[in-house]
């Protein structure tokens, strides 16, 4: 039998929590950072076999709590009582040794081996299961590998981890935990990055594992987790737990609501459509694109985007939306063609990328793609135009443009001093998004920029990427929410195995046909790209 070819039988065998039951209570948990109380007398039960969804807008203390329980930080008042006993749990060796994983949302995982090979190192006898590999498949290999099975049926276990989706690492991390036997797991943000159907399959086994005995603590800011597999609802709002609810008592409305409290950010949104794009010359012309890196590959990649006008790009995770937005920006190097901006030409595969401060961009994972965690806010937003600072830089002018983001953006704590690595991780993509969009970038990259983001906080991100849009600028958003680009893209590419498989209008195309250009055939679509001299007659001449 080939390696990742596992029978579902002997995954109903690890569903089974083993050893005695546990319930735990977090009782009056109060935890300060500086002058920040990120958890103000929080008391939360955990019961058995139940999964809790813990929901609250951004800094709302929810990571903190969890990371209390995990281990990662002592309370500095309260206690964590397990089974009727006060535990002292001061460590994540000690978590995981009574029963409880967290996986979060930054990865830790080793690119250069395998996806075996991260599960073997992770498993808690690693030295007898690596001995039993070398001889071969069987099954204690087939145990390490069951969760994986189930969670990304297909996915081949000799694959470097360097060449997985964003999406597929997270699920490695889950099957990480699970391999643990946890009864307590911790998912910090679990779908945050996944597609629809990897989505769905995770609701599934987060099911699954519950009416086996296990206890999940979900953090999310996504209704359809909720509604998919929540017992109780636990809402946070300032480091105070303010609402327990359970299934009867919410609907998605309710619970939306609840969560942005008093806020009426929702209704400053300027709702007037974006104006119609047809017809404008494009800005942006991105032309026989080619590039690949480890096993991702973008092939012939034809597009362009004019004046104004927000292209959104869909696809299931990992068929090279990320690489289209490296290769766009100059971080990835082009194998063949080139990107023009304004009928100049920005890289090509004989040309290095030029830095551009007309270029915007919002990489995925902003905590570990765009941001120095141990340098202060106003350094970070610094960073982002270096080279434009003297030696000796002034910081006053710095300091106010990190402090007109942090209040244009709502981040919280509001004070430019603090290290990136203090936000929480939703505030933090909050001040990325605030240094790339500021000033009059032409063209924008955007990849993912909602991700870990509250409703409000999502709506005030859009909200300035279409002002941006509205001055002009050029867009392009990758984003795995086709609701959302449905509502707002002018134009959605469909990117499938690294080729564009499909070009919609948003008002004329169903979810369907775009559905099927995800899923279905490979078929390449490409778009008629204008000569410079077509595109910028008096800038080509
Ligand atoms: N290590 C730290 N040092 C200083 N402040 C911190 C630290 N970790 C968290 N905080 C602060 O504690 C508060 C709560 O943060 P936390 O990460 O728990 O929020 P959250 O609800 O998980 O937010 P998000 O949804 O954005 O992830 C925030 O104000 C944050 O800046």
């Amino acid at each position: 039998m080939p390696r990742g070819m596992i029978h579902a039988g002997c995954i109903q065998q690890t569903f089974q929590v083993q050893g005695s039951f546990m319930e735990i209570q977090l009782y009056n948990i109060t935890k300060r950072f500086g002058e920040v109380t990120a958890n103000d007398g929080i008391s939360l039960d955990i019961r058995q076999g139940e999964v809790i969804a813990l929901l609250g807008e951004n800094g709302a203390g929810k990571s903190t709590l969890m990371k209390m329980l995990f281990g990662l930080y002592p309370p500095d008042e309260g206690s964590i009582i397990i089974n009727g006993h006060e535990t002292l749990i001061d460590s994540p060796q000690k978590a995981m040794s009574l029963g409880i994983g967290m996986v979060f949302q930054q990865f830790n995982l080793i690119p250069a081996l395998s996806v075996l090979d991260n599960l073997l190192l992770a498993y808690p006898k690693p030295p007898f299961w690596t001995f039993r590999r070398l001889f071969g498949a069987g099954a204690p290999q087939r145990k390490v590998l069951a969760y994986l099975e189930e969670l990304a049926p297909g996915l081949d276990p000799n694959t470097l981890v360097r060449d997985l989706s964003v999406g597929q690492r997270q699920l490695l991390e889950l099957v990480k935990v699970l391999n643990l036997d946890a009864k307590v797991l911790i998912l910090d943000e679990p779908t945050s990055v996944l597609p629809p159907q990897e989505a769905e399959r995770l609701w599934g086994l987060i099911r699954k594992l519950s009416d086996a005995g296990r206890s999940i603590v979900l953090i999310t800011h996504k209704m359809q987790d909720v509604m998919a597999c929540a017992h109780r609802v636990v809402v946070m709002r300032s480091g105070r737990l303010i609402k327990t609810l359970s299934r009867e008592d919410y609907n998605e409305a309710s619970l939306v609501s609840l969560m942005m409290g008093d806020s009426n950010r929702r209704s400053e949104i300027d709702t007037t459509p974006l104006p119609e794009v047809t017809g404008r010359p494009p800005r942006v012309l991105i032309r026989n694109l080619h590039a690949h890196q480890g096993v991702q590959s973008i092939d012939d990649i034809n597009l362009n985007i004019g004046a104004g006008e927000i292209l959104g790009i869909a696809g299931v995770s990992g068929n090279g939306q990320l690489l289209l937005a490296d290769a766009l920006v100059g971080l990835a190097s082009l194998t063949r063609g080139e990107v023009i901006l304004d009928g100049i030409t920005l890289h090509s595969a004989s040309q290095a990328p030029k830095t551009s401060e007309r270029i915007a961009y919002i990489p995925e994972q902003p905590a570990v793609n765009a941001v120095a965690g141990d340098l202060s806010l106003t350094t970070n937003v610094a960073l982002s135009h270096f080279r434009q600072l003297s030696f000796f830089p002034a910081w006053e002018p710095e300091e106010t443009l990190t402090l007109n983001i942090i209040h244009r953006y709502q981040v919280r704590p509001d004070n430019p001093a603090l290290l990136a690595g203090q936000l929480s991780g939703g505030n933090l993509q909050k001040l990325v998004v605030g240094r790339e969009l500021h000033g009059r970038p032409d063209l924008i990259v955007a990849a993912y920029p909602t991700m870990g983001l509250d409703a409000g906080a999502a709506h005030d991100i859009y909200q300035a990427l279409f002002a941006k849009a509205r001055d002009g600028a050029a867009v392009l958003w990758i984003s795995e929410d086709l609701d959302d680009l449905m509502a707002y893209a002018h134009r959605i590419a469909v990117l499938q195995g690294g080729q564009v498989s499909g070009l919609f209008d948003p008002k004329t195309s169903n979810r369907l046909d775009i559905g099927r250009a995800m899923t279905g055939e490979k078929k390449t679509t490409t778009e008629h790209i204008p000569t410079p001299a077509e595109a910028h007659p008096r800038t080509a001449s």
